[in-house]
């Protein structure tokens, strides 16, 4: 069907693109699917442990190199210490497209190694911050699948004032990178409220994957 009524794409900022709607259903249950068999494998996802002993809101599991906060490891190190999941293919293609698509460039170059998928439910948020352990520049494809959420991006010079609160929603994609690769962002709160597809996410679930170049090259992290 013609979709007249698509919200548009968005520049909010230089190099942070909002797609909203770019995966169709089917390339969202696939997601949620893959998801699911991702945070059933091995120790599975986890709420990762602060510095400060408090745990985050947010459940994941990694692809590619396994993130702690804050920093990368070949291995699950705060949980059995086997080794991370591999990071697909055909995950990599996706985000080559998702890049090639936000920034109107079928050119780009964009080969993600690290994928960190997040599990919200009810509560969880995720305060703002930057992605700033990886060691390359390119930019981080985020892509969004269930429940709705406020998404916040702010500016890359601190976690405050300025910045703007968006509505993502199941199947939106959000590319951040060039001048504000290390922008502030945040998810404040879930939209528990909005129609969801039924792509096989509970009630009230979001997950959220984000795809990154980790500039690793095979090396150990620190
Ligand atoms: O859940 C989201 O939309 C953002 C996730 C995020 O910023 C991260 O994993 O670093
Ligand atoms: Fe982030």
């Amino acid at each position: 069907m013609l979709d007249l009524f698509r919200r548009p794409r968005r520049e909010l900022a230089p190099g942070v693109v909002h797609v909203p709607g770019w995966l169709d259903e089917t390339e969202q249950h696939a997601l949620v699917e893959a998801a699911r068999g991702w945070a059933a494998e091995g120790p599975g996802a986890r709420r990762a442990e602060l510095p400060n002993g408090g745990r985050m809101t947010v459940s994941a599991v990694c692809l590619g190199w396994h993130w702690i906060p804050y920093r990368y490891s070949a291995t699950r190190d705060d949980q059995d210490g086997s080794p991370v999941t591999p990071f697909p293919d055909w995950l990599a293609e996706l985000g080559a497209r998702a890049v090639a698509d936000a920034y109107q460039d079928p050119d780009v170059g964009y080969r993600p190694d690290v994928a960190l998928v997040n599990f919200y439910r009810g509560d969880a948020r995720l305060g703002m911050h930057a992605d700033r352990e990886e060691l390359a520049p390119d930019p981080v494809v985020s892509l969004s699948l269930g429940a709705g959420c406020v998404f916040r991006v702010g500016n890359t010079e601190n976690r405050g004032w300025p910045y703007t609160d968006l509505q993502l929603e199941s199947g939106d994609l959000v590319v951040f990178g060039r001048e504000n690769r290390l922008v502030h962002h945040g998810v404040p709160r879930l939209l528990p409220d909005l129609p969801v597809p039924p792509i096989g996410t509970a009630d009230g679930e979001r997950i959220n994957l984000t795809l990154r170049v980790s500039g690793l090259n095979g090396r150990e992290a620190r």
